[in-house]
């Protein structure tokens, strides 16, 4: 390559005609040495492996939150990132549930939702109602964030990430803080809306039952 030239971007390597996101992250990130790559579609693609391999971060590395050395990830055969591109998270149609969701601590919960779907052009399934409906907010609507139980903000949570009109969702250990039955409850709830709406998830959990309720496929790491 002479100077100035610019890379012809590698083809996205999909194994599968319905894949849509290419993923490549040969990152080490500070004493974590990342060496990840899948390729995932249609449904639910669980993130599995031991606490402290990097899970938390191939997600902060999709939705742009991190820049990731020797990284790679193309969706729908748009370059997010590459060797010399990098898209901002603001151009990158993902719906996040980090595992330490920060809620706005001054707003209702109906405020926190309305303000993850400000300015975007709601799709059916993800509207303000069908979204509360889903995730059984409405008793919650008025009240503030700060007295909400653990469960009660991985909802809302999760209502947020949907309220973004999301391309893609990414959810970390989004159930954890819900007990059994409210678990395989939300899970199926939240299977349901992804097939239907076929919204490609990404989906880090520790628990087997509930990666048996979700998961489409499975990527091992660690
Ligand atoms: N911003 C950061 N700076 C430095 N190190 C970090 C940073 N974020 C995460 N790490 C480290 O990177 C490693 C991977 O963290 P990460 O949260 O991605 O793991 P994980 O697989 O999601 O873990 P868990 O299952 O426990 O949530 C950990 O050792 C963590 O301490």
């Amino acid at each position: 390559m002479t100077h100035g030239d610019i890379p012809s971007p590698a083809a996205p390597t999909f194994r599968r005609v319905e894949d849509c996101l290419d993923v490549r992250f040969d990152s080490a990130v500070s004493r974590l040495c990342l060496d990840v790559a899948f390729c995932a579609g249609s449904g639910v693609t669980v993130l599995r492996g031991p606490s402290g391999c990097g899970k938390t971060t191939v997600l902060r590395g999709i939705a742009g939150l991190l820049r990731l050395p020797r990284g790679r990830c193309v969706f729908r055969g748009e370059v997010w990132q590459d060797d010399v591109v990098f898209a901002p998270p603001w151009r990158r149609p993902v719906g996040y549930a980090p595992q330490e969701s920060v809620l706005f601590p001054h707003l209702s919960v109906r405020r926190n939702l309305l303000y993850a779907s400000r300015g975007r052009l709601p799709r059916e399934g993800f509207l303000f109602e069908p979204v509360v409906e889903l995730l059984r907010l409405e008793p919650l609507l008025e009240r503030g964030t700060q007295a909400l139980s653990g469960g009660e903000r991985q909802r809302v949570a999760i209502g947020r990430a949907l309220l973004a009109q999301p391309r893609l969702l990414l959810l970390d250990e989004p159930l954890s803080a819900l007990d059994g039955a409210s678990k395989k409850e939300f899970a199926g709830r939240l299977f349901r809306l992804i097939e239907e709406a076929d919204l490609p998830t990404l989906y880090v959990t520790h628990d087997d039952a509930e990666l048996r309720m979700v998961a489409t496929r499975v990527v091992e790491m660690g």
